[in-house]
């Protein structure tokens, strides 16, 4: 403190004030700074970047403007600042839903509900041997097929548009239900919990520019899913007979069947959970 003192004299400081800071007020700036780089980072993964951007460069504009005093800019940018945070809103609902979402999904909440899926491993083991059986033969056959395995967020949304089924997943169901020319091969099929909920489910299309322009609605519908939760999308390409799976708004494509087990097991979601920041920039073109 005399250390302090005595620098501050020195530079014709003569009366320092020090700041009260108690136990609350560091915890509330490591919570704040904490929400800041979460709240960064969220914006540097979602199409919210580029805009980001976008906005830092009106920002430089008004600096500008009012450095230099240009009152009819200034006049302009004060008077559509409002107009402009409720547009902000309403182009980014999507990405803000998913943001609440995942922080609805986080581990105090899965904490509680993970209990329900107890001993529940060996059926779980069951479903994806009998999914992956299914797109392998579906693949050979070229039938085009379309599946997404729920997990942490509910799927109910999708699944009203869609045929519902309750029943237990065996690849001959799902086979029989993507047969062509049958009533519920249009659309896509909901597994919840080693039962197919529905059948014929119509899924958001995904509106990236970034998405191969070979790939159709099938595909783009998979990708669209893919970035409202965090589902398993499962395509097989009725053209090409090709497995893809779809996740976190990344398709993964021309899988083996071993490769969509691998993708579609639990335990290596949650790996992949963790690459998918490096997985992010190589969504497929
Ligand atoms: N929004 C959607 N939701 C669910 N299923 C959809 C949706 N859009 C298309 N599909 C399914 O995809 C089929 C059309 O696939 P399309 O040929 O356009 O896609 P694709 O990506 O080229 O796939 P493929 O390689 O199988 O031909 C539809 O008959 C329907 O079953």
């Amino acid at each position: 403190m005399d250390f302090l003192n005595s620098f501050f004299s020195g530079l014709g400081i003569t009366e320092f004030v020090r700041p009260s800071i108690g136990i609350t007020d560091v915890l509330d700036i490591l919570i704040v700074a904490y929400i800041i780089y979460k709240v960064i980072f969220w914006i540097k993964e979602t199409r919210a970047w580029v805009l980001f951007k976008g906005i830092l460069v009106i920002f430089a504009f008004a600096a500008v403007a009012a450095l230099l005093k240009l009152h009819t800019i200034i006049f302009v940018l004060s008077n559509t600042i409002n107009m402009g945070i409720i547009a902000l809103l309403i182009v980014f609902q999507p990405e803000m839903r998913k943001a609440l979402e995942q922080l609805g999904k986080g581990k105090i909440f899965s904490y509680f509900t993970r209990g329900e899926d107890a001993g529940d491993e060996k059926a779980a083991a069951r479903t994806v041997n009998e999914i992956v059986k299914a797109a392998d033969k579906m693949g050979a056959a070229k039938t085009g097929a379309l599946i997404l395995m729920e997990q942490e967020v509910p799927l109910g949304d999708l699944e009203r548009t869609g045929i519902p089924i309750d029943a237990i997943v065996s690849s001959q169901l799902l086979i029989n239900i993507f047969e062509h020319n049958t009533p519920l091969h249009d659309g896509a099929v909901i597994i919840r919990r080693n039962r197919v909920a529905a059948a014929t489910c119509f899924l958001p299309l995904t509106d990236s520019n970034e998405v191969s322009m070979e790939l159709g609605t099938r595909h783009r519908a998979a990708i669209g899913a893919s970035e409202v939760s965090d589902a398993h999308v499962i395509v097989v390409s009725e053209e090409t007979g090709k497995i893809s799976v779809a996740r976190g708004g990344v398709l993964y494509r021309d899988l083996t069947p071993e490769q969509l087990k691998n993708m579609i097991s639990e335990q290596d979601h949650q790996s992949a959970k963790k690459k998918l920041a490096i997985w992010k920039g190589r969504q497929d073109k």
